[in-house]
């Protein structure tokens, strides 16, 4: 069987603490790749009006571009409507029967792990994987996985709240990223910084 990691997330937008995550996973339990997978609307978080799931898709084209096994999954932007991980993991699996896949997420998402879309069966067809995440607990009694990251306090809110204020975003997001906000004036003020 091939080892699929996947990180599900919006990418509003993407930054480095992603391309650390999934990389850092992707050694620690040697898998044959992690694809970035953003949703098409996000299921517990308002659905962002500041960027497209295209426009968010193709941020996550271009932070993975030129790396080595990490990729990006179309799949939930091409699906449309919320994106239950549920109802992504059943279809992927009737996709790929030839795949096992490991479905990584930070410490704020385990701690909401009991409230997501049939928990309880998800976790019988998908490997749940965690990170730490400074700020957050990240203990579950589902059974999860974790691998020992170097923990950064980095969001994709603080990207956007600096963008806003005209701050720096320089080695926060991949340059590609930066240059492609700045290009499509997304977040507001683009920064020149
Ligand atoms: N700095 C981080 N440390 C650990 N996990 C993270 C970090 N940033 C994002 N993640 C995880 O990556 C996945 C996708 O995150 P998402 O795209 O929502 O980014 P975010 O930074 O949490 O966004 P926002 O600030 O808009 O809520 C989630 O599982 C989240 O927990
Ligand atoms: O299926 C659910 O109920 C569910 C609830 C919250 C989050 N998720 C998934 O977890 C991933 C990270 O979510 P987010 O909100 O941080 O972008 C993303 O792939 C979401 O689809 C899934």
């Amino acid at each position: 069987m091939k080892k699929v990691g996947l990180l599900g997330g919006t990418f509003n937008p993407p930054h480095i603490g992603h391309l650390i995550i999934a990389n850092e996973v992707k050694h620690a339990l040697g898998l044959d790749e992690v694809r970035l997978m953003p949703t098409s609307i996000p299921p517990h978080k308002s659905n962002p009006t500041d960027a497209t799931p295209e426009q968010r898709l193709r941020m996550v084209d271009l932070a993975v571009e030129g790396t080595n096994g990490l990729s990006v999954s179309a799949f939930e932007v091409e699906q449309g409507g919320v994106s239950y991980t549920f109802e992504t993991m059943k279809r992927l699996k009737e996709h790929e029967p030839g795949s096992d896949f490991y479905f990584i997420i930070g410490g704020d998402m385990i701690d909401i792990l009991p409230n997501w879309y049939k928990i309880e069966e998800l976790v019988k067809v998908v490997k749940f994987v965690g990170v730490g995440r400074p700020g957050t607990i990240g203990k579950s009694d589902f059974p999860i996985r974790m691998v020992q990251i170097p923990e950064i306090e980095l969001s994709s809110t603080l990207i956007r709240e600096r963008i806003g204020s005209n701050g720096t975003i320089r080695f926060l997001v991949p340059e590609k990223v930066e240059n492609f906000i700045r290009l499509e004036g997304l977040y507001g003020n683009p920064t020149n910084n």
